[in-house]
């Protein structure tokens, strides 16, 4: 330095928040608290928008769902130890439905950790980080904080997308350093998520297996609708003229009321289908492992389009594995299929289209009912039609019967429309869901929820009118978990599924500026969601459903264990 010039300095906080806005990250999501405070502050004075929740879980699932719907790594931003804990739950969950996220917390110093010398929320998270998610860093100088910020973009998009946990110590944040060297430590990553080309062998051998199908099924899921290859999909879907079943995520990338559309025959055409091509989806339990009665006798051949290379396999023999992004293996079908194709046999799209129609049939009048205190069909035909309204609205959806019939009875017209609880099943995705959804995409949101379902995560309606966000939650409040009718003949206790009779959660939004409603009947919830609707106010409305309506873990009570001794 020439004497007396002042070296134009820069620090860790500084460094943090140009390695977010050099690689496009515009939001973050977190519960403030030692020791990124400030970095909060200064990135909001920065530009970045700082979204602060009551609960670093939801901040966390809101970071997720934002790295879902926009390809980059939803960032959320924790305090040590506990903070850090209660993000993880949402790391993992990320990690899980491959939504690219970045849990970043502040860190106690290593050398106080590794002798245990308690400091203050002293914890070793990057070990405990390391089994729940897809890559986890830490960062101890300044000049390292570009690389590990390129490291942890890279890990979360590239690939099968996931969670990717990122460690900062306290004492990096003031860390200073020349402000020239710290710009050029900085990394823009290129090409973070490169295309997956699949080899043209998988692809003529996908599409040999497809086109010797007598009955074929294509199985849509939300792998799918993440990769954001919209059109290619549905010209594939079209050309090829074979069904499809879209998995609750993927619903909307071809309208629900599409010709082809086998959502309401699935029963069908999983048992009778012989040729399978999934798409971004799993043979996981939301698929019975591709095996079992759910699948029928017929034997079956299985196509799978995956970026992950290990997902074939997985639970049945893929006799036409296609690794690649499905972007990239999409256009090449389209390609191939461009000349010369024949469409599935007619008696079997027949088959399905009338089996489709029969059981819409079934359900027409059930929506239509319009007794008070409601039943689940009379609310769900309401906002069965306010989807069909308001197409570019986003459904958050999560509870137990609230959630199994709610994806049945709303269709969805539109991509990534509809977000719900994921592989998992996890309860509490609504609020922190609902919210990145309305910041991530300026559409109005409608988070329709089962009363215990919204308790994980009810304490955000205070964020969600701090934000004014555009936000009608729907509450159906059966008085419990699954119904409000157990009696526990034990004791004084209430039973342990149900809840207050009669709660008013409306009265939580008006608590804090938002508009409340109490809706006893279609009519009332009708009026209510179609003003949240058309005011984009924060609204909440209780919609009063009949305790004794629903069923025990809605349509998986299979799963429950039994016990075989007799009930003392
Ligand atoms: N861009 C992509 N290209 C190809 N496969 C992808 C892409 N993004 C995610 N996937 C895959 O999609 C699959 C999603 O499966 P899953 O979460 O089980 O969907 P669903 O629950 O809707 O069936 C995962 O196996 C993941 O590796
Ligand atoms: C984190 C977590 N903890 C518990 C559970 C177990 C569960 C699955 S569904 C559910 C709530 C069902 O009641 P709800 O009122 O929401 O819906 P309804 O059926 O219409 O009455 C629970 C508690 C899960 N999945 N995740
Ligand atoms: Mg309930």
């Amino acid at each position: 330095e020439a004497p007396g010039t002042e070296q134009e300095l820069t620090d860790g906080f500084h460094l943090v928040i140009d390695a977010l806005k050099l690689n496009g990250i515009n939001t973050i999501y977190n519960v403030p608290g030692i020791p990124i405070t400030d970095l909060g502050r200064m990135a909001q004075a920065a530009g970045i928008r700082v979204i602060s929740f009551r609960h670093e879980q939801n901040a966390g699932y809101a970071a997720g769902i934002a790295g879902y719907l926009t390809k980059k790594p939803g960032v959320c931003l924790t305090v040590s130890a506990p903070g850090f804990l209660n993000g993880l739950t949402a790391l993992a969950h990320a990690t899980t439905n491959c939504y690219p996220m970045i849990l970043v917390s502040g860190s106690s110093e290593r050398e106080i950790v590794d002798l245990q010398q308690g400091d203050y929320e002293e914890m070793d998270q990057l070990a405990i980080a390391k089994p729940l998610c897809k890559a986890a860093y830490r960062v101890l100088h300044a000049q390292d904080i570009g690389i590990g910020f390129a490291r942890a973009i890279r890990a979360a998009v590239s690939g099968r997308p996931g969670g990717v946990y990122l460690d900062l110590p306290a004492k990096l944040f003031g860390q200073v350093m020349n402000a020239d060297a710290g710009q050029k430590s900085l990394v823009k990553v290129i090409d973070a998520a490169p295309a997956q080309i699949p080899s043209p062998a998988s692809v003529k051998r996908a599409l040999d297996v497809l086109k010797s199908a007598k009955r074929p099924l294509i199985i849509l899921g939300k792998g799918a609708a993440y990769a954001q290859a919209d059109e290619e999909i549905k010209s594939f879907v079209e050309k090829s003229g074979v069904p499809f079943l879209p998995m609750s995520m993927a619903k909307g990338l071809l309208p629900d009321t599409h010709p082809q559309c086998a959502g309401a025959a699935r029963s069908t055409v999983l048992k009778d289908s012989d040729v399978v091509m999934l798409i971004g989806a799993r043979l996981n339990w939301l698929l019975s492992h591709g095996k079992g009665k759910s699948w029928g006798e017929t034997p079956k051949k299985f196509i799978q389009v995956d970026i992950e290379p290990r997902e074939m396999d997985s639970n049945v023999e893929i006799v036409a594995p296609v690794v690649g992004d499905i972007g990239s293996v999409v256009s090449a079908f389209n390609q191939a299929i461009a000349t010369g194709w024949t469409a599935p046999p007619a008696d079997w799209t027949k088959a399905i289209t009338s089996k489709r129609d029969e059981n819409v049939a079934k359900m027409a009048p059930k929506l239509m009912n319009n007794k008070s205190p409601m039943d689940y069909h009379g609310a769900l035909g309401v906002l069965k039609n306010v989807i069909k309204d308001h197409p570019e609205a986003i459904l958050v959806n999560e509870g137990a019967n609230t959630l199994d019939l709610a994806r049945g009875v709303i269709d969805m017209y539109k991509p990534r429309k509809r977000l719900d609880v994921g592989t998992w099943g996890v309860m509490g995705i609504g609020m922190g869901q609902a919210i990145a959804a309305a910041l991530e995409t300026g559409h109005p949101v409608l988070a329709v929820e089962g009363d215990s379902a919204f308790g994980f995560s009810g304490m955000e309606v205070e964020t969600i009118c701090r934000y004014n966000l555009p936000i009608c939650v729907v509450i159906f409040n059966n008085d419990g978990i699954y119904r409000g009718t157990d009696v526990n003949g034990a004791n004084d206790d209430p039973a342990t599924t149900v809840f207050v009779k009669g709660a008013r959660y409306d009265k939580m939004m008006e608590a804090f500026g938002g508009v409340g409603v109490n809706a006893t009947s279609p009519d009332e919830l009708k009026r209510a969601v179609n003003e949240a609707m058309a005011s984009g106010k924060p609204t909440l409305i209780n919609a009063v459903i009949d305790p004794a309506a629903g069923s025990e873990s809605g349509r998986i009570g299979n799963l429950n264990p039994q016990s075989v001794l007799q009930k003392k």
